[in-house]
């Protein structure tokens, strides 16, 4: 058995753990996939760089009202996807020979294999030739992410499928794509594919798409989804069949039975923690029932010494969520008599659909579930000036707001650059800054498209 000093799990967020203050430190890195991630490798970057190309594959389409015509002429799908991975996967691979030999990193060891614990604080690696080596360090850091979600439908496993890890890498465009799902991965999937010219079906569960969001942006959201999309809501998936080129869900309904055919079906019901693999209970490490493992404030796992971080431990599952984790792990492995604990009082994300959705903080559901007294202010996009450039009709901003303090309990925006819009509110929320301050103490550029969180703000009616 190999003793180091430090033994890190994932080469996603926990790769920017080590820098030059570890070079005295003993480390060994453990990686059974592609270095560097899902977000890098499959999520976050390649989805919004796909994103990009669907935005601008629909703007023909939305120009023509404001009396601008234009035509897509086309959508080169094998150019789109070579550029987004050919400049992608040269960083995987100079991110991992960065690891395996400069001179940085002569104190690191590069394990590529899966780590299983067969005891606490004992790894097993399995490598690619079926040998394996066993390692152990009084620290630990597990970085080991997730997975998608397969369900358990008849059939599936047999007519083939495709996962976010997947999909973006097909051959060619289908015809008609079935997304099964109808959370983040669901919305942003069908905005690009539809965008570039493919019949997309989603296929939902429950009665709306991006359930998760505020009750208001997701029934606006769902209706506006359903003019783009064949969305089936309350829907079962009780078969799979492969029918020559054609996959075939037989789903159950409000009318009762139906199929839905298409030429690819993609799988986006969520994603589970990579605990499993990791055997973390014969690891002596707790875990949550969804599986996450148990972390403290300090990030620390129910193992002295064993840190975790990221989606394996984080119900957020996203990446700057990671990335704050990590920063804690790393101030805390070094300064172990001074540790920091990580902060998740107001923890945003964005949905890089069409329209973009962002929130922060409370939806108006969770606040009267926690019995907070709150006010409430909408403004539509369509009564501001920027909203007026752009014939905007469908965006709003959403905001909660303690009517005593004016302290900014939730912002919710659906709508043009939702994802930057909502950054000043969700500072505000972060350093205290009441509604009524930050709506009054600062300049507004006029005609900005930030003026609809201005305005937003002033219709709050405060104590
Ligand atoms: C399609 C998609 C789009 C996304 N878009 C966004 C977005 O726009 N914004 C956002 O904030 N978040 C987004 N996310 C979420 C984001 O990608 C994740 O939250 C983030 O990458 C998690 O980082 P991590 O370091 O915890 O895990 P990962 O990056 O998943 O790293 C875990 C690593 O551990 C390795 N590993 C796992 N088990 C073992 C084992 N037993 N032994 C050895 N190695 C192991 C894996 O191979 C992997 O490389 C997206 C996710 C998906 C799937
Ligand atoms: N922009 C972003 O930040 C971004 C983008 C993509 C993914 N992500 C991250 O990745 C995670 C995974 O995304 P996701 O969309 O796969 O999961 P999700 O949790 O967002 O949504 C999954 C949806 O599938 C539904 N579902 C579950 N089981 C089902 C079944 N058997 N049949 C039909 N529907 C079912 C759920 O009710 C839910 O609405 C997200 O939670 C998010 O944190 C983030």
């Amino acid at each position: 058995m190999r003793t180091f000093d430090l033994v890190i799990v994932g080469t996603g967020s926990g790769n920017s753990i080590l820098d030059q203050r570890f070079r005295d430190w003993n480390v060994a890195i453990v990686e059974k996939g592609v270095f560097g991630g899902t977000c890098l490798n499959v999520g976050c970057i390649p989805t919004k760089m796909f994103v990009h190309t669907a935005d601008l594959a629909a703007t023909p389409a939305a120009s023509a009202r404001l009396g601008v015509d234009s035509t897509l002429d086309g959508v080169r799908w094998a150019d789109i996807r070579d550029r987004i991975f050919g400049r992608i996967d040269p960083i995987a691979a100079g991110g991992r020979e960065y690891r395996r030999h400069h001179e940085d990193n002569a104190n690191v060891t590069v394990f590529e294999g899966t780590g299983t614990f067969t005891a606490p604080k004992v790894l097993e690696v399995t490598l690619p030739d079926g040998t394996s080596e066993t390692i152990t360090a009084p620290k630990f850091v597990l970085a080991a992410g997730g997975r998608a979600v397969v369900p358990d439908i008849p059939g599936l496993a047999d007519v083939g499928y495709e996962t976010s890890d997947t999909v973006m890498r097909l051959d060619k465009l289908p015809k008609r794509l079935t997304i099964l799902g109808s959370g983040f991965v669901a919305a942003e999937f069908a905005h690009v594919f539809s965008s570039y010219g493919v019949d997309v079906t989603v296929i939902a569960r429950s009665g709306a798409l991006l359930r998760g969001e505020d009750e208001e942006i997701s029934t606006r959201f769902t209706e506006l989804a359903a003019e783009r999309w064949d969305v089936r809501l309350d829907r079962k998936t009780v078969r799979a069949e492969r029918d020559g080129d054609v996959v075939k869900l037989h789903l159950e309904g409000p009318s009762g039975a139906e199929t839905v055919e298409s030429d690819v079906l993609l799988v986006a019901i969520g994603r589970t923690p990579n605990s499993d693999i990791l055997g973390t209970t014969a690891g002596g490490i707790a875990t949550a029932p969804g599986g996450h493992v148990v972390v403290d404030e300090y990030q620390q796992t129910t193992l002295d010494g064993v840190y975790a971080l990221g989606d394996i431990s984080s119900p957020y599952e996203l990446k700057h969520v990671a990335n704050h984790e990590a920063r804690i792990v790393q101030h805390n492995l070094l300064h172990p008599e001074d540790r920091k604990t990580s902060d998740h009082r107001f923890v945003p994300h964005a949905v890089f659909t069409s329209p973009q959705i962002a929130s922060v903080g409370l939806t108006e559901r969770e606040a009267a579930a926690s019995h907070q007294r709150h006010v409430v202010a909408v403004q539509h996009y369509s009564d501001i000036a920027y909203g007026w450039a752009m014939e905007d009709t469908t965006g709003f901003v959403k905001l909660l707001a303690d009517p005593a303090t004016g302290q900014l309990l939730g912002a919710h925006i659906m709508g043009p650059q939702a994802a930057s819009v909502i950054q000043p509110l969700i500072q505000a929320m972060s350093f205290g800054l009441p509604a009524h301050e930050m709506a009054r103490g600062q300049y507004w550029i006029h005609p900005g498209m930030p003026e609809v969180v201005e305005n937003a703000l002033l219709k709050f009616e405060l104590e």
